[in-house]
């Protein structure tokens, strides 16, 4: 192994990749802040700034129509994700929480993207054992309790298109990942990535955006 070429993310790094990616719509501005401000101790559950731009770039690469989120927390990503849909495209969001989720329902309603979101309020395996048999969803963002991941990547994985995109947040989780002492999400995640690796139906690269994000293509 040779050394890395990523250079450290220091805050005027940080502040340089948002400056050159896409500016956050208003609605998006909008709804990150009032998570931060509302929401200030569990704000850090949000998905990553930079990573709203990349979710709508990831919906209009693959013309994705038909998608499934789980995790939904304020809406962020649904939000990121739904405004890139073309016409007749939706939705589905999976979430436990009515008092997180209400602030991503006012926010998607403000936006005018609110009739292309499908909010399910459930456990999400119940929500995603009750989807129909595949193949029909073009892209996944999994994004909830790092625990259930292996549960979640067995029922979505068979219900994927042909060349159908799944898109798995912090699968680095916070550098935890590489240390075996770990148990919990680090070590749940550690075994999601094996599964990953291991699974010969998809095609699939570990990146290292924000917490660590995994792009897996349905051979
Ligand atoms: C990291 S947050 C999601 C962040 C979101 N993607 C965003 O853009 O802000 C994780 C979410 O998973 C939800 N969650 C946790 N366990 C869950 C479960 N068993 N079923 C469904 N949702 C769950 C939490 O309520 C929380 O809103």
């Amino acid at each position: 192994m040779y050394e890395t070429k990523n250079p450290q993310l220091t805050p005027e790094l940080y502040a340089y990749v948002l400056a050159h990616n896409p500016p956050l719509s208003p609605a998006q501005r909008a709804l990150v802040d009032t998570t931060h401000r509302e929401l200030a101790a569990d704000a850090g559950l949000q998905t990553a700034e930079e990573q709203g731009p990349l979710l709508s770039f990831l919906v209009r690469l693959t013309g994705a129509r038909q998608i499934v989120e789980v995790g939904t927390f304020t809406g962020f990503s649904t939000l990121s994700m739904a405004a890139a849909l073309p016409e007749g495209g939706r939705v589905i969001a999976c979430d436990i929480s009515e008092e997180w989720t209400s602030v991503g329902r006012a926010a998607w309603a403000d936006a005018g993207v609110a009739d292309r979101i499908d909010l399910r309020i459930a456990p999400a395996i119940e929500t995603l054992r009750a989807l129909p048999e595949g193949p029909w969803i073009d892209l996944v963002f999994l994004d909830a309790d790092k625990g259930s991941y292996i549960d979640y990547w067995e029922e979505l994985v068979p219900r994927m298109n042909p060349g159908g995109l799944l898109v798995v947040d912090n699968t680095l989780f916070h550098g935890e990942v590489t240390d075996p002492g770990r148990g919990g999400s680090a070590a749940a995640i550690r075994a999601f990535n094996a599964r990953v690796r291991a699974d010969e139906r998809v095609d699939d690269v570990l990146l290292t955006v924000a917490d660590g994000l995994t792009l897996a293509r349905r051979v």
